[in-house]
Formats: C-alpha cells, sequence, structure tokens
C-alpha cells in the first residue's frame, strides 16, 4: 500500500485523464461540430489539451482555436452534447493500472467517490461502458453542484457525505484544478503523471503525491 493512503477513508477519484483516457470520443464529438461551421478538424492532440473545465469550455476553446466567435459557445455546446451523448464510449479507454487500483481498492473495503467536471448525464453510458459503474458510492458531475473544480465544494461534499474530515479523503486528479481543488478542500492530493493537464507536467502544480500509474497506490 502507497503511504499516500496512510489514513484514508475515502478515496475521490478524477474521471478524464485520471481513470479514463476519453480524449478520442471527446474529439470526434468537437471535430463534427467544427465542421459543421465549416471549421477544419482540432485533432485529438489539442483537444486533449482543453479538457478538464467541462464540456461547455472545452467548446469554447475549440470555436476560440478556430477563429469562430466563441459568444457562439451556448447553441455550438447544445449541438456538442447531443453527439457526445450519442457516442460518448466508443474510443475511450482506462488508463493502465486503474483496473487493478479499484479492484484493490474495492477488496479492502475503501469507499471510493468520482468528481468530475463532465456533466453528469454523460457519466452512466462511460461508466457502464468502462464496466466500472460499481465501484463509486457517489459521483457528482460539473453540473451537479452549482460549483465545479477547482473550486472545493464538489470535494467537501463527498467528505460531508461520507462524514469524514477532509485530511481522511483523498483526491486523485490529473490536471491542476484537481490540485488546487484538493488543496482548497484539505484533502492530501495525489497527481497522475500520464494525464491531459492543458499540456503542462502536473508536478509544476506541486501535488503531494504524483504517480506514473495508479496501480503504484495499491502496490
Ligand atoms: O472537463 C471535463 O469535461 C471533465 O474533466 P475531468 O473529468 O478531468 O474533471
Ligand atoms: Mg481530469
Amino acid at each position: 500500500m502507497h503511504t499516500a493512503l496512510a489514513g484514508i477513508e475515502l478515496v475521490v477519484f478524477d474521471l478524464d485523464g485520471t481513470l479514463v483516457d476519453s480524449a478520442p470520443d471527446l474529439a470526434v464529438a468537437t471535430d463534427a461540430v467544427l465542421g459543421e461551421l465549416g471549421a477544419p478538424p482540432a485533432g485529438v492532440t489539442k483537444v486533449r489539451n482543453w479538457v478538464g473545465n467541462g464540456t461547455r469550455k472545452l467548446v469554447e476553446r475549440a470555436l476560440i482555436d478556430a477563429g469562430l466567435d466563441p459568444t457562439r459557445t451556448e447553441p455550438v455546446h447544445d449541438r456538442f452534447q447531443a453527439l457526445y451523448a450519442a457516442a460518448p464510449c466508443v474510443e475511450s479507454r482506462l488508463f493502465d493500472g486503474v483496473q487493478d487500483c479499484l479492484v484493490a481498492l474495492a477488496e479492502r473495503g475503501m469507499p471510493m467517490a468520482l468528481v468530475t467536471n463532465k456533466p453528469a448525464a454523460f457519466l452512466p453510458a462511460i461508466l457502464g461502458g468502462l464496466g466500472i459503474e460499481g465501484y463509486f458510492r457517489w459521483t457528482l458531475g460539473g453540473d451537479s453542484l452549482p460549483q465545479k473544480k477547482p473550486d472545493p465544494a464538489p470535494l467537501l461534499h463527498c467528505a460531508a457525505l461520507a462524514g469524514l474530515p477532509p485530511a481522511s479523503c483523498l483526491m486523485v486528479g490529473d490536471s491542476r484544478h484537481d490540485v488546487q481543488a484538493g488543496r482548497a478542500a484539505g484533502f492530501p492530493v495525489v497527481a497522475v503523471t500520464y494525464g491531459y493537464n492543458h499540456g503542462d507536467p502536473i508536478t509544476d502544480s506541486k501535488p503531494d503525491y504524483a504517480l506514473d500509474s495508479l496501480a503504484e497506490l495499491v502496490a
């Protein structure tokens, strides 16, 4: 067991870039809406760097990158959501080590929660499609509360639901917003080094622990 788990009674996971490599399916929907607007595809490399602040922000970043008017984000985001909802889990995969980590934590009876900035409506299809829907006692999307990460509110909400002090809860994420939310909530923070984080090294954000695979958390 990794020292990050010492004294921990709840593990809160981020989704995109931490558990699931979702960028390929997000890129398909992004490129489709760009195509409908007459713009060239952004491609998965750019889209990966735009993930982490919710899908509305992803669409806004795609419009700006394409030289399109970001005040059109709202209707374009509606169209993006319709396209992504039709195929949210075609190419998305669990990252290496995720399955081992979830299984080992579950075997130890560790309560787990999911806090993502992705809209909650997409979660059943993605978690179900990847066979991990049964691991999380609590699941919050980016629109489940008025605040989303980097605001600490969703993390504190999970701690309150579990009846635990923040110091007993571990945040596991891939982006600086996860580190900031964890810090602000008073959670210790594990960051994975393989995630998205807008293309920057996550170690710049000084998480308490940086892991190359979630298998290391339970090794
Ligand atoms: O930006 C999103 O839609 C989701 O990002 P997250 O799962 O990393 O919070
Ligand atoms: Mg993430």
